[in-house]
């Protein structure tokens, strides 16, 4: 293997990661607009067991949505789900198994959503995983792949017709797609998507979440251009302090540990991006953005890429089998 095919993206990711901390250094996290109560609203959160999704779910719970949280760990999502319920009596938790490294674990969640009836107004796509060592999913795709990318690209085709039905013009569905500012450090590897020729951890975390602001651009032109009343964005919490960063080297382990207690965001301000894309009022009517601290930004140069997208989502859909 070359060498550099590792050092390369391990070094543009941290140089991500150190501009953000430079940023957070100076910007404090935005303040939320008061947002709209939910009452009557059905949202689905992936990984809201724990982190931002966690923080998320309570948020909307709050504001008396119906919230599902989705995700693969039980007890953890479970107790999760109690906890909030407790908590915010005007809305609904529940959990629902969903295992995004698995087609088969999100084709039986959709089935299981679906079967009861409801309308879904909301899908937060946050579930993800970073720097782990390469292993390939039951699908045989690499795992970063599969889950932060292509488990979300199925579960939102599959939820979409729902989502068209649930809104209206005026009172658009949402979807909610959970990048990082390690994007921009991406590559598309189109031929080698799943990195078996050089795999890097590193890498893989950077394309997938490439992926998911490619993915949200294509998305919302074809809702726009069909014009079914569906509003896709993508967000950058900033650097948040989560077991996200379990996987790190234990060097950068030791490195991150006394930047994370003044630097980094707490998972609720870091949720609060989210909940800014799936209840602002503001945001009604807004789709194909990139939104990081309360504001619209620049993405990667790559994500605006017309053909890059179309080839990722015909690819994506040959691989998730739809
Ligand atoms: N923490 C940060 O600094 C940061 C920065 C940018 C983006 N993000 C993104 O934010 C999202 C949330 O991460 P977090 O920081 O709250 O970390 P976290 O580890 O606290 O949360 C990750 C969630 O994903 C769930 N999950 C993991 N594997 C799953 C699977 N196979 N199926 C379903 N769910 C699964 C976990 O159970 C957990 O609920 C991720 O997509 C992450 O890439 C985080």
């Amino acid at each position: 293997m070359n060498p550099l095919s590792v050092l390369v993206p391990l070094l543009k990711l941290y140089y991500c990661g150190i501009r953000v901390l430079i940023y957070q250094m100076f910007h404090r996290s935005f303040t939320l607009p008061v947002l709209q109560k939910q009452n009557g609203r059905v949202g689905i959160v992936t990984g809201g067991t724990r982190g931002m999704g966690y923080e998320t779910a309570k948020h909307l719970a709050r504001l008396g949505m119906h919230v599902f949280i989705a995700g693969n760990e039980k007890e953890e999502g479970l107790a999760a789900a109690r906890t909030i319920q407790e908590e915010c009596r005007e809305g609904k938790a529940e959990f629902l198994f969903l295992d995004l490294t698995s087609l088969n674990s999100v084709r039986k969640f959709v089935e299981t959503f679906k079967g009861r009836g409801l309308p879904l107004h909301l899908l937060v796509n946050n579930a993800g995983t970073m720097l782990i060592p390469e292993m390939q999913t039951e699908d045989g795709f690499e795992a970063h792949f599969s889950l932060n990318y292509l488990g979300h690209f199925l579960l939102t085709n599959l939820l979409l017709d729902l989502l068209k039905r649930s809104g209206s013009p005026g009172c658009s569905s949402r979807i909610v797609n959970m990048s990082s500012a390690t994007h921009y450090a991406g590559v598309i590897h189109m031929k080698d998507l799943n990195r078996r020729q050089s795999y890097s951890s590193h890498g893989a975390y950077a394309q997938s979440k490439l992926a998911l602001v490619l993915f949200t651009y294509y998305l919302q032109e074809q809702m726009t251009a069909q014009g079914f009343p569906v509003m896709v964005n993508a967000v950058d919490p900033g650097m948040v302090d989560t077991a996200l960063y379990n996987n790190l080297w234990s060097l950068a382990q030791a490195l991150k540990k006394p930047f994370a207690k003044t630097l980094f965001r707490t998972p609720t301000e870091g949720a609060s991006i989210i909940m800014y894309a799936a209840t602002a009022s503001e945001m009604e009517g807004v789709g194909g953005c990139y939104l990081y601290n309360g504001e619209k930004r620049q993405s990667a140069q790559d994500s605006y890429d017309s053909e890059l997208q179309a080839e990722l989502w015909k690819m994506s859909c040959q691989l998730a089998g739809l």
